[in-house]
């Protein structure tokens, strides 16, 4: 552990390690495609954009000789030029604990230019206020001024970078990346220093709360005592005053809170973490509580509506004209300051305590069906104006008043709500189970530490009992908050009668593990113990009973019966939930079981602690720099490389063997758009690390007797990194090649997979092509992480079929996270099939609830957060059986030290050992380049497509794999020496 210690606890040495990488030249061999990247890059004026996934391999470079490129740039230049454009982007300092804002800022509202959503291109102009440290933005001033923002963002927990040449300024905002453009340099300059003050001022309001609260389990939100905590008055319902940076969550120990004593355990860690999700869920309650509060409004519309249609009788159309007009006058005078009992000034020019008056005269409505129907809501909105007024930017009497139509409003409103409140739900289950696991850990803790005598009281001056009661408390208070978020949630959910419904929607909450376990059962091949929050839980299982007979007739196929037989249905996921019981037997004393595969069912060692890694040291200084030239601590990788990583896209390949038996084209496409999604089945759970790098050359060979594929991957280019790889069996052929452009936002990251994949059923002479979405890591320093994938995948065959695939980004206003929704339609463009479901948790064909299930995922290892999330079948890719070893190229991923010391838990070994494979590799390129030498790939050779997609090259497999190895010419091949 030491050497992980040191890595982690000297950031700087890691910096400088990556400025001196930085400093280095660049391959000369600059390649046509990392030229016509590079054009790329320049197009689309992103951030940064690496061809690498990882920094790794590609820090090589060093000493070479300058030489000329293609285009006949010198390299120099060429160097320079890329090194300015990292340079370009400079990232605002967080507040350091040091410098006092006394002051709230000067507001600042302006137009200014914002990009475009995904998926359309292109910048549009949006009004914007800088306020009190939040910023917000919508189409037009008067709807900021009318409370309708389009997006508001805090500050004080977003990272900003700029672009001073381009008078650009990204704001990483968790959910949302918002990329702003400014019209002159002048503006730029003004706007990026008042963004300055106003982030300080939060972050420092932030902080001081948070040193007030001190407590390590006083993350919880207490109505009652808001506002004392928020002596400034404003957002008062945050909870933590970290930056959401590891780092920064750290002071809840360094404060002399209880959590000293357990420096640097797990618990500690966990903790950081719980804080900053704590904090998100603020966000998402005080964000639910801004929409609460127009529904309140929209109501009290609505029954004043209604009052004065009692009591004035039917109105008469003369009466409504006059109305109509008075809305149009009112809305005309919001531009005047003038105030006038019966139309106050327009919220952007109005004093705080004018809008807080406001806000309370409309939470203390009588009138208001919903401050009574939701009885525990008024008190925490009597105290939450100032929250409210921060995050919700201030009402305005046209919302109160005169709403075009209410009830529609209103319905619209409470769904909303209701999409809020799921996802505050989710976060607190999350939560609460980390703070199981901190209990757990803790009372772990306190009892070893009793065991040895040596009392952690005394060591750190610190009660863990205490700590041990806090945290129970603290437990208890989330559930309780847990309980009270479901109750509102059924509550408005029966009001709002959307068309989701009640009891299935309560069974699919409530559904227990138990309960995923029998449908497990019953679906065998696609079990899930996510499908308990689906809400598609009622949806028909399709492939359940195919799957059965498929997989057995599979079998006989193959030249493995043997195996197969003795075991039920035969398909690997089968395998997979044999494995989990074996993995989930705590008293199993066997560390390594095996299973009908004859692999391994468990990982040697659980993943490496990062506690001590500060990601965001590392990462700080490289916003918009390429990421290639960072290495990044082993710590990150899981112990697989991106060739084992691709193959993990065939875990689901019975859904081709299916396809190739299906004689319905269409049923074929919903099929192969299932094996699609099925790829990011499990990257859900695997958002904590990245696969290694392969080393140029590297191979990686997988046999699935079972499954009836042999796969075979090998990394063919290093600059920039290309992955090509390709499996066939008796059904199907699946080849693809892949690079990937890796942006780093500030809190986030953006991986941009480029390259076909595809899919040959001979039996049909279908060949099917698709490309990938986008991956993007959320709250890499702090909170948890998570994956999000988004864009439209596409897939086209040479039928003229297709299917169109949309990846929803997770949106903060609904809760559509991980959600695909996509079509088959025929040549002519006609809707044959409907697809929906979620990448995590299953595609359904058809119109809910009558729809159908075609896949879903297997269910995990029961203890698989601390095996890197691994499914049973990734768990199996780098098991090195002996009856492989002489028969596997010594280029065989499963050969590399590094992972296999990683895989074992020997963080500093898999630290020097990748070092040094890294070094070696550029010692290799170097010399190469010096002979003259071209890489030639062994098993794939490069083709220039004249396919649509103008990607240019291709890489195809070469068929020589397999019939070098049937006839164990390996060794005399003189393979390059990786390790
Ligand atoms: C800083 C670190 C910890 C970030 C971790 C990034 C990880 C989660 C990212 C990096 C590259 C990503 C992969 C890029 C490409 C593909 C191919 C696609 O068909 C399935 C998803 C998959 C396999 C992605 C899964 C998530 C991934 C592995």
């Amino acid at each position: 552990m030491s050497g992980l210690r040191q890595i982690a606890t000297e950031p700087d040495s890691l910096d400088s390690k990556a400025q001196d990488a930085a400093k280095m030249e660049r391959s000369p061999r600059l390649r046509h495609h990392t030229k016509s990247h590079s054009e790329r890059i320049s197009d689309s004026e992103l951030s940064t954009e690496t061809n690498s996934l990882s920094a790794e391999s590609n820090n090589d470079n060093g000493r070479s000789p300058v030489k000329s490129t293609p285009s006949g740039l010198d390299l120099h230049q060429v160097k320079s030029k890329q090194r300015r454009r990292g340079a370009e982007w400079e990232i605002i300092d967080s507040f350091k604990g040091l410098q006092t804002v006394d002051q709230v800022p000067n507001k600042l509202e302006g137009v200014l230019l914002k990009k475009r959503k995904w998926p359309l291109k292109g910048w549009h102009k949006r009004y914007f206020i800088l306020e009190k440290g939040s910023l917000m933005y919508a189409k037009r001033s008067a709807d900021l001024a009318r409370g309708k923002p389009h997006g508001s963002v805090d500050l004080g927990l977003s990272v900003i970078s700029a672009k001073r040449r381009r008078c650009r300024i990204d704001i990483d905002a968790e959910v949302f990346i918002y990329h702003i453009k400014v019209k002159s340099r002048e503006e730029f300059a003004r706007w990026l220093e008042a963004l300055k003050e106003h982030r300080q001022f939060r972050q420092q309001q932030l902080h001081s709360r948070d040193s007030a609260q001190k407590m390590v389990a006083s993350p919880v939100l207490s109505p009652g005592s808001r506002d004392e905590m928020s002596p400034t008055g404003v957002g008062g319902l945050h909870v933590s005053s970290s930056f959401g940076t590891a780092e920064s969550l750290m002071p809840i120990s360094r404060e002399g809170s209880l959590m000293r004593s357990l420096k640097p355990s797990r618990a500690n860690m966990l903790l950081s973490e719980s804080s900053a999700a704590l904090e998100q869920l603020n966000n998402d309650i005080v964000s639910a509580q801004e929409r609460l509060i127009h529904l309140v409004k929209c109501a009290g519309a609505w029954s004043h509506s209604s009052d004065t249609q009692s009591t004035t009788g039917n109105i008469s159309p003369a009466t409504k004209k006059d109305r109509k007009k008075f809305v149009l006058r009112r809305k005309k005078n919001k531009s005047n300051t003038s105030t006038n009992s019966a139309e106050p000034p327009a919220s952007a020019s109005m004093s705080e305590s004018e809008s807080a008056n406001i806000n309370n005269v409309a939470l203390n409505d009588k009138h208001s069906p919903l401050s009574c129907s939701i009885p525990s809501l008024s008190p925490s909105m009597n105290g939450s104006s100032v929250a409210t007024e921060m995050l919700a930017p201030p009402t305005s009497e046209s919302n109160m008043l005169s709403p075009a139509d209410p009830g529609h409003d209103f319905l619209n409103g409470a769904q909303d709500l209701i999409g809020r409140l799921t996802t505050c739900l989710r976060t607190l289950n999350h939560e609460r189970e980390r703070l199981k696991l901190v209990i757990e850990t803790a009372t772990e803790t306190s009892s070893i530490s009793s065991r040895n005598g040596a009392t952690l009281q005394r060591d750190a001056g610190v009660a863990v009992p205490s700590m041990v009661a806090s945290l129970r408390c603290a437990l208890h208070v989330a559930i309780q908050q847990n309980n009270e978020l479901r109750a509102r949630l059924q509550k408005i959910r029966s009001e709002a009668e959307v068309a989701i419904e009640g009891p299935n929607l309560t069974m699919s909450l409530e559904l227990d593990l138990n309960a995923s376990a029998r449908l497990g059962h019953h679906s065998l091949s696609y079990s899930s113990s996510c499908v308990s929050q689906s809400e598609f839980f009622d949806a028909k299982e399709y492939l359940t009973d195919v799957a059965v007979s498929d997989s057995s007739s599979d079998a006989s196929e193959t030249e493995m019966e043997g195996e197969n037989e003795a075991e039920e249905e035969g398909s690997v996921s089968e395998a997979s939930e044999m494995g989990n019981e074996a993995s989930n037997d705590p008293e199993s004393p066997e560390p390594v079981v095996k299973c009908t595969t004859g692999r391994r069912t468990k990982l040697p060692t659980p993943k490496p602690s990062t506690e001590d890694l500060s990601l965001w040291n590392l990462m700080k200084r490289n916003i918009g720099k390429d990421l290639s030239k960072v290495s990044m601590p082993v710590v990150l990788n899981e112990p697989i490389g991106m060739l084992q990583r691709l193959s993990e896209e065939l875990e689901y390949s019975e859904l081709l063997d299916k396809a190739s038996e299906t004689e319905d084209p269409y049923e074929r496409m919903v099929l192969i758009a299932a094996f699609a999604v099925s790829a990011y089945g499990s990257s859900h759970v695997r958002a904590g690390h990245k696969p290694f790098n392969p080393l140029l050359g590297e191979t990686y060979e997988c046999v699935r007797e079972d499954k009836g594929f042999k796969y075979i991957g090998e990394q063919v280019s290093h600059h920039p990194p290309i992955s090509a790889c390709y499996a066939s069996s008796d059904n199907f052929e699946f080849w693809q090649d892949i690079r990937i452009k890796t942006k780093f936002w500030g809190k986030s990251m953006e991986f941009q997979p480029l390259g076909t994949v595809n899919v040959r059923l001979p039996k049909h002479e279908d060949h099917y092509r698709w490309n990938k979405v986008t991956t993007c890591v959320h709250n890499l320093f702090g909170g948890q992480r998570w994956v999000d994938q988004y864009g439209d995948l596409i897939i086209t065959n040479n039928k003229g079929i297709r299917c169109k695939l949309n990846f929803a980004k997770a949106s903060y206003w609904s809760s559509n996270r991980y959600e695909v929704v996509g079509s088959v339609t025929d040549p002519n463009g006609k809707l044959v099939h409907h697809l929906f479901g979620k990448w995590s948790e299953g595609l359904y064909c058809g119109v809910a609830p009558s729809a159908r299930c075609v896949w879903r995922p297997g269910a995990l290892p029961e203890d698989h957060e601390h095996y890197y999330g691994f499914s049973r079948f990734a768990i199996e890719l780098n098991d090195l059986e002996s009856c492989l070893v002489d028969i596997l190229p010594s280029t065989d991923s499963r050969f590399r030290p590094d992972q296999r010391l990683l895989e074992e838990g020997n963080v500093p070994g898999a630290e020097a050992s990748k070092l040094q494979l890294e070094q070696a590799q550029r010692e290799r390129r170097i010399a190469n380049e010096e002979r003259g030498i071209k890489h030639e790939p062994r098993w794939f050779r490069c083709t220039t497509s004249d396919l649509d997609d103008g990607e240019g090259e291709k890489w195809e497999f070469a068929h020589n794999y397999w019939d070098a190895r049937a006839q164990s010419k390996f060794r005399d091949m003189n393979l390059v020496r990786l390790w």
